[in-house]
Parts: C-alpha cells; structure tokens; sequence
C-alpha cells in the first residue's frame, strides 16, 4: 500500500469495489478447494436424493421380492436386495433423510447452546466465565455413552429427541472451543472501539465477535453432524433406532452383519455412504479450517476490553497527599486526582496521579514503556483492561466523577464526551465491515441521526481528516487502505459523537514518519477548529512539543514532573526528565551541534519492585542517600509546575552539556 506526503490523501491502491463482506468470500474460496468441492457436491446429492426418495425410486422402502432375496447389483436393483428382498438403494435414501435432518438438528442445538454461552462469558469476564466453565466441566466429565443410553433407556427410540439431548451434551465442548476464539475477539481494539462508540455488551458481541466465528461454528457444525451421525448409527446397530421395519443406516449394517459370509456385498453400499457422508462432513469443515482460516491476531501488549470495577468511595483506599497538578488560568475541564490503578490482586499500577487540562489545551503523557501512561488514559475513559481497575482517587471531567461512574453511565460518556484514538488504526477498525457503515453507524448511534443523515455526516467527517475521495473510502474495506489512511478514519470514527474531550494513545507510533506529521498536524488542526481538550500518551518528546501545551512525565507509575511544555523540556527539573530529553532522537541536527544520543541505563522497575524511596534513584546520576526517602512533589525551581525531586533546584542551575544544544533544537519546535 502506499500513502501520499500531502495533508489530504486518497485511497492507496485503487481497490475493486466490494460490496460483499470480506469473510463471506473466504468461506466461499475454501469451499472452492477439492475437499470442500466434494463435500458440498456430496451432501447436496444425498440431501436431495433421500428427501425426494418417494419421487424417483420405484420401489417403496418397504417393498418386499421375496424372489430376489440377497441379490447383488442389477438393472431392476442397482445396489441389489436385503434378506427380504427390499431394494437397497431405496432404503438408503430414505433412511438418509431422517438420519440428515436430526443429525443437523443435534448440531444446530449444540450451537444455539454453546454460542450465547460463550459469548456471555466471553463479554462478562472472569466471575461468569469461571461458573460456566465449572458447570460444563462437570457435564463433560460424563462420558457421552453412558448419557445417551440412560437417554435412550428413558425416551426410547424417539431419534429427534435423542439428537436434541445429544446436542446438549455436545455443546459443552463445543462451548469451550468458541469460548477461546469469542475472548479472543473480545479483546481487539476494534470491540474497544465499539464500546467506546457507545454500544452495549451485548451489541457488540453481536456485531462484532459473533462474524468473528462464523468459520469455527460452520466446522464445528459439520464436525458434530458427523459425530451426531454416527452415534444414530450405533444406537440403531445395537437395535436402539427407529422400529422395524422402518429403514435406518445403524439397522441395515446390523441386517447386513449377519450376512456378512453368505452375501457379503450387503454391507458395502450403506457402509460406503456412510463413511462418504461423515467424510463429506468433515472435508467440508476441514476446507474451512484450512490454510484461509487465520487465527485473530491478538492486540500487542494490552487487552484493552472495556471493563472497569466500580471505584466507589467505600472501596478506595487513602490517597495521601496528592499535590494538585500545575495551576492553569483557566477553570480545567478534566481534573484527575490521586488517581491510584492495581490489579485484582492489590498490585498497584499506577499510584497517585494528579494533573488537570482546561478546556481546549492539550496534555502530553510522556514516559518508557511501562511507566503508566495507557492505562492512567484509559481509566479517564473506564475502559482499563480485565482485572485492572481504579482503586483509588477522582477523575473530575466537567464536574463528574469518570471513575464513579456505572458502566451505563459510561456508554452514555464515551465517544459522545470522551472519544478515545488507539495506537494502531488497523486494530481498531473491525476488518469484517466496510468503513462506511463502521463510520455510518457510529454517527447514527452516537447522534441519533437516521441512515441517511448518518451517511452525508460520514462523508463530511472524511472530508474533515483530510480524505479527498471519501465516496470511495466509505466503501472500502479496512485492509484496502493504508495506515494514515485508517488513522484518520479512526479519528473521523472518534469525532463522530462530537466529543468535547479526546484521549489520543500514541496515534502516530505505528506509523511512518511522514504520516506522524500529517496526523499530527491534522489532530492540531481538529483541536485549534473544534476547541477541544486532549490528553495525547507518547513516548515522543518530538510530538509533546509539536502539539501539547502542558505535560506530565511519567516514571514506575508515578508523575516525576509537569508544567508547561516550554518550561518543562527547556528547563527541565527532574533527572529523569533530563535523561529523556537526552535520548530523544527528534532533536539532533534540528539546528543545533551534532550531539551523541545517550541512553538511560537499566529499565523501568516492575510494579513489584518498586522501591520506597525515590523511584528512579537507581538510574540516576544524580542520586545520594538522601534520596533513599519518599519523595512528594514540589513546585518546580522556576515556579510553573511540579517535580519530585529533592536536587531539582541544583539540578536547574546545573546545564548538561548535551542538553543545550537539544533545547535548542526542541525551543525551535516549542516555538
Ligand atoms: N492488563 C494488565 N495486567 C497486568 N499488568 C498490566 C496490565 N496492563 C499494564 N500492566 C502493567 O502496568 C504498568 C503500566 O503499563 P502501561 O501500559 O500503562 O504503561 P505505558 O507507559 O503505557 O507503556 P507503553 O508505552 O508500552 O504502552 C506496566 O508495568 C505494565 O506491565
């Protein structure tokens, strides 16, 4: 795919225009290899054949010759006749359409139990999943014969209920298979991205995990036809199927077993469509699980389904001192106070957050990898992943309390209020739908608009992130455009509900350097148009500059210093601050003296270890015992902002000698 330099762009390749959905055409391509040709081709003849049976045959199943009794093939009977002289070929047919019919019903009961239970737990996390699992364990812990003889000892041989109950027993396992593939799906971006577009849980799984496992319930159906099949077989064998003298697969290889030295040929046409029909079966479902059926691809390091435990008052803990984030002139918009994230298991994430953006500014949330960033912006939005949840502290937007909210309060919020830009635009985009109706349907959702409506505000949100050709865009698939290109649909996607607040998590990582420039200036261009706030997460102090006014850099969970943009990376007052300023790569060569990169020695600390005294003593060059203390924020030596440091006031009057020459390079930015 390629992508254009310019603010605007148009699609990258010229795609065909395709209006069938995607997986549609590869259920219909597998099905087009030798196996799944065969299969289809196979089931269709004895399905139409045993269903029309009556029509074509000239004998009824019933029909006894005496005179030909055991007969081999011939023109009158073309797969010869049994002990009684019926005609083999008739009884075939007209067997199949009964042992067809309840073995999909088997099937088809299995499935209408096993897929909104997976779904279920799939979407309501650990708590439900855990039960249904316990539950179905016990009932799989049983084998299946011993169920279906007790069954057969209590309803006879009534065959549709023996399947039904068959189905039952077998939805237990068939439960477990899409359990894995639903949570799986369930942990995309793009069912993030519908949650944030405002859909309910069940909504979402509907619209946006189910198509996911179209491919696993039609081989899992096939699979259970075929076992459904044999086991109406065996019951009949062992004299458990339909009454004599009705025809039946099981009763006819029974019939022909005991013929098996004096007229051997008797077991060999029911046998072969038999094992044709079950082989049928299964090439069909292996066709579909073949080389096309990609497993989903797990979202990178983050689940980030949206899910977060209540944070109520009674089950906060203490927040200490939180110092109040750097003041603004104006009232802000979005306040977070000792905002403390953990885990289920009391491990804690993120401790005691504080910072506040007014209205219309931009916060920049800078840090290594692991520092907090993504999740502090994702609890402003109450989508932390499963098990992570907001233990302590407030998240004030507009006077209400993000991290009190319930969750039906929450779809009210987001993506009308608070909109959320992902990482990686592919992922966040559901690949089974068009961006049209993706777009479309999160104007219509998010403003209560009808389709048509919905549809000329899609095009004129397009055309608002610079998309020339959005008649064609709305019509294309994800895959069918480029990276920059997703991302601006995905930022078209979040504009969608008008939302007064935007949580960016690193929009411009995944992408290539000219493309970050065109996101960004076009996210500058939405901020400055629509007056809306921003917390943008980056490790990019380059992007911090280019576009945020205010920023608080993150370490081990915490916020080591914030400020002004200018004032924080010009005059930097925390080493830590220092040292990322020092591997930036963004500022060399922008005008000031070749200067080396340094790195910052050692790693961020897991949560588990982080220490007691100042976080980052230990890679730092400045550390002495003094720092072996807590250390609280303080205002910054220059006055605007906060630093956690004890030498921040020495290390202000101190100049690096490679910093100079990077705050010139980034004033050049700032300015
Ligand atoms: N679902 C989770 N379960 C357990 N720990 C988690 C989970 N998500 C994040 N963490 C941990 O929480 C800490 C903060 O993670 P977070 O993703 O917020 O960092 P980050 O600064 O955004 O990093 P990155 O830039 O790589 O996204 C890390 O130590 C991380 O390993």
């Amino acid at each position: 795919m390629t992508t254009r330099n310019d603010s605007t762009v148009a699609i990258a390749t010229a795609p065909p225009r395709t209006v069938r959905p995607s997986r549609l055409r590869a259920i219909r391509r597998s099905l087009s290899t030798p196996g799944g040709i065969f299969g289809i081709s196979w089931l269709l003849l004895i399905v139409v054949a045993s269903f029309t049976a009556p029509l074509w045959s000239p004998y009824g199943p019933n029909e006894q010759t005496g005179s030909v009794a055991l007969a081999g093939p011939s023109a009158a009977h073309w797969l010869g006749t049994d002990d009684l002289g019926r005609d083999v070929l008739t009884r075939i047919f007209t067997a199949g359409a009964d042992a067809i019919a309840t073995s999909a019903l088997g099937a088809a009961v299995a499935l209408a139990v096993a897929i909104p239970l997976a779904l279920w737990a799939a979407s309501r996390g650990r708590g439900t999943e855990t039960v249904i699992n316990r539950v179905t364990e016990i009932a799989m812990s049983i084998p299946v014969i011993i169920i279906m003889l007790t069954v057969v000892g209590i309803v006879g041989t009534n065959l549709p209920l023996i399947m039904v109950i068959l189905g039952l027993v077998i939805s237990t396992g068939m439960y477990r298979v899409l359990l894995g593939q639903a949570k799986s799906l369930q942990s995309q971006l793009y069912v993030d991205a519908a949650f944030v577009d405002g859909l309910t849980a069940p909504r979402v799984s509907g619209r946006h995990v189910l198509p996911g496992l179209t491919t696993t319930i039609m081989v899992q159906f096939a699979l259970v036809f075929s076992i459904g099949l044999m086991i109406q077989t065996g019951l009949a064998f062992i004299g458990f199927g339909p009454p004599v003298p009705a025809p039946s697969w099981g009763g006819m290889i029974q019939n022909a077993s005991t013929h098996i030295y004096d007229a051997p040929w008797l077991m060999v046409p029911t046998g072969v469509v038999l094992i044709l029909t079950v082989f049928a079966a299964n090439s069909i479902g292996d066709a579909l699980s073949g080389p096309r059926e990609k497993a989903p691809v797990r979202s990178n390091t983050r689940s980030l389904r949206a899910r977060r435990a209540a944070a109520s008052a009674g089950n906060t803990e203490p927040t200490g001192s939180s110092p109040v984030a750097a003041p603004s002139a104006t009232e802000p918009a979005l306040s977070v106070q000792g905002l403390h994230v953990g885990l289920d298991d009391g491990t804690t994430l993120v401790s005691d957050v504080s910072f506040a953006v007014s209205a219309g500014r931009v916060l920049g949330l800078v840090g290594e990898s692991g520092c907090g960033k993504t999740l502090t912006s994702l609890s402003l939005i109450g989508l932390l992943p499963t098990s992570v949840a907001t233990t302590a502290g407030s998240i004030l937007w507009n006077g209400r309390d993000i991290a009190a909210l319930s969750e039906q309060e929450l779809f009210r919020v987001r993506g009308r209020e608070i909109a959320f830009i992902a990482q990686e635009p592919m992922r966040a985009l559901d690949p089974m739908f068009s961006i049209g109706s993706q777009l479309t349907g999160a104007v219509q959702r998010l403003r209560s608009v009808p389709k048509r409506e919905a549809g000329a505000i899609a095009t004129a949100l397009l055309e608002q992130v610079g998309i020339v050709d959005a008649a064609r865009v709305l019509t294309s698939y994800p895959h069918e455009i480029s990276g920059g290109m997703a991302q601006r649909v995905a930022i078209a996607i979040a504009l969608a509900g008008r939302p007064r607040l935007l949580i960016a998590d690193e929009p411009t990582t995944s992408l290539d350097v000219t493309v970050q420039a065109e996101i960004l200036s076009l996210l500058r261009q939405i901020i400055a148009e629509e007056g809306m706030t921003m917390v943008m997460v980056t490790h990019d102090l380059g992007v911090v500059a280019d576009i945020c006014d205010d920023v608080a850099v993150m370490y081990a969970g915490q916020i080591v210093e914030t400020g002004a943009v200018r004032s924080v990376l010009l005059e930097p007052a925390h080493p830590y601050t220092k040292a990322l300023l020092g591997a930036d790569p963004h500022a060399t060569g922008a005008g000031g003296p070749k200067r080396r990169l340094v790195s910052i020695p050692g790693q961020v600390p897991a949560p588990r270890d982080w220490p007691s005294s100042c976080r980052f003593a230990q890679r730092c060059d400045f550390a002495t015992a003094a720092c072996s203390g807590s250390v609280p924020l303080t205002p910054r030596p220059s006055g605007a902002g906060l630093s956690r440091c004890i030498r921040a006031e020495e290390l202000f009057a101190r100049p690096t000698s490679s910093l100079p020459a990077h705050a010139a390079a980034l004033k050049e930015q700032v300015d």
